[in-house]
């Protein structure tokens, strides 16, 4: 499903990924992990299509997404890509469920349709409890569930976490990370996982391994 060739990205002087070539199919969930500055998350961001490489290519579905102009590359990632990261990032005046529907008003889908989509992924998360508290009002790892139903609410193909129970307890990123594979045997969900959890990274069925800009195996 992607399939990244040869990428390279620099910041200034400094190289930070050094010809990077990997394929994730469609229902893995691989984990990449690195020490400290290795490039993970700079090799996430760039098959994200977040930020684009120097030089190298993202496939999905054999489509050169990284030719894609801006308009087009945002409709593209907002409609097939879901991300978590660190840092939930959600909406602070908005409740939960308004945060979950965002991305699938951002699509221009029906605001029935993604409401009741939202309702749904919520009380999937263990959230159908927390429909109307805002951000400030729930636990932290009812707002990271929340900020995963948010990356679910358009169906994406493939869905990035950057560190995502880095800020959680060990119960409540356990529970996270079981939703992974909860969500990867319901709904056939890919993942790429940056991680520092040792835990998470062994039970993906790949390890990718960076080290000094490249990926060991
Ligand atoms: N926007 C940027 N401008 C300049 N240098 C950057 C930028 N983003 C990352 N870097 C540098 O690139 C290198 C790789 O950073 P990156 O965040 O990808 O590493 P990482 O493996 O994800 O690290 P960590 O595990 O600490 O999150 C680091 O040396 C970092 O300082």
């Amino acid at each position: 499903m992607l399939h990244a060739t040869n990428i390279h990205k620099s910041y200034g002087a400094l190289p930070v990924l050094k010809g990077i070539t990997l394929q994730i199919a469609k229902g893995e969930i691989v984990s990449i992990v690195g020490s400290s500055g290795a490039g993970k998350s700079t090799l996430l961001h760039i098959l994200g299509t977040l930020d684009n490489a120097d030089q190298g290519e993202v496939f999905f579905n054999g489509n050169a997404v990284n030719k894609y102009k801006s308009v087009e590359l945002a409709r593209f990632r907002n409609q097939h890509i879901g991300f978590i990261f660190q840092f939930h990032n959600l909406l602070p005046e908005f409740t939960a469920v308004e945060n979950v529907c965002l991305p699938g008003f951002l699509a221009g889908r029906p605001e029935e349709e993604v409401t009741t989509r939202a309702k749904e992924l919520l009380k999937m998360l263990n959230l159908g409890h927390r429909f109307e508290h805002k951000p400030s009002e729930m636990s932290g790892g009812e707002q990271q569930r929340t900020a995963v139903a948010r990356a679910l609410i358009n169906a994406p193909e493939i869905i990035f976490a950057d560190e995502p129970s880095g800020n959680l307890d060990s119960e409540n990123a356990r529970e996270l990370h079981e939703i992974f594979f909860r969500l990867r045997r319901d709904l056939h969900q890919t993942f790429v996982i940056v991680t520092h959890n040792e835990h998470l990274a062994e039970m993906a069925d790949r390890k990718l391994v960076m080290k000094d800009g490249y990926l060991l195996n």
